[in-house]
């Protein structure tokens, strides 16, 4: 197991330790968030009561696995979301990695508490990796001029093993939007969300209650926010 794997997993153990029976959790997407849906499988199967929204057919699959009952946000409100994050910054977390972060923001955001679960390779003093945007595949040439006013270079991002773009659940293409050290997110994140055709991005402002940092000698930190 690399270190890297161990902090990962000690970061979402903890941070299942915070769901109270009988509520419904938000079911992050990624290699962090998978952790934390073992670990509450294994709290489900001790006999805790929970039922799970999925942020992704991933997450959706990784709970049934784990035997973690399900339900929508159309029958529940979330209580409280776990998921991962590409970076955390002060007042800000980027996500998309994985193409998620639509579906993440709509469930994460509903939650009554949004624990974000990371490793300590994560934590960083601004965001400084290219912002996924899931854009309508009409929209990529717009988009993409759209992003260079904004002094920023926008690249669709291609699948590994078919011709084509990565596309989201939805149907978006992805395309990851660099703009190098981002001083303030808000403002970059309020003229994302301006674009014709992009449907979301992986900026997420002032989005987590607490952040769970794992490091790979087991320990891990619990900063609120
Ligand atoms: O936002 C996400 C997917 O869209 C993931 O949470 C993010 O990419 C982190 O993934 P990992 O835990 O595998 O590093």
């Amino acid at each position: 197991m690399t270190d890297r794997t161990t902090a990962k997993r000690v970061a979402g153990e903890a941070a299942v330790e915070a769901i109270d029976d009988e509520s419904v959790v938000g079911l992050g997407s990624g290699s962090t968030a998978a952790t934390a849906i073992t670990a509450l499988g294994e709290r489900v199967a001790a006999g805790l009561a929970v039922r799970g929204v999925p942020t992704s057919w991933q997450a959706r699959q990784r709970a049934r696995e784990a035997g973690i009952p399900l339900t929508d946000l159309d029958a529940d409100r979330v209580d409280i979301a776990i998921d991962g994050a590409d970076q955390v910054a002060p007042t800000a977390l980027l996500k998309g990695g994985g193409g998620a972060h639509v579906r993440e923001k709509i469930v994460d955001s509903d939650a009554e508490r949004f624990l974000v679960v990371v490793d300590d390779s994560k934590v960083v003093d601004a965001i400084d990796q290219p912002v996924p945007l899931a854009v309508l595949p009409e929209a990529r040439r717009p988009v993409a001029d759209a992003i260079a006013a904004l002094g920023g270079a926008a690249e669709t991002r291609m699948a590994t093993r078919r011709d084509g773009p990565v596309l989201t659940d939805d149907g978006a293409i992805v395309v990851d939007a660099a703009f190098g050290v981002i001083d303030d997110p808000a403002a970059l994140a309020t003229e994302l969300s301006a674009i014709p055709g992009v449907v979301g991005h992986g900026l997420f402002v002032d989005a987590a209650d607490a952040v769970y940092v794992g490091s790979a000698d087991g320990s891990v930190a619990v900063c609120d926010r």
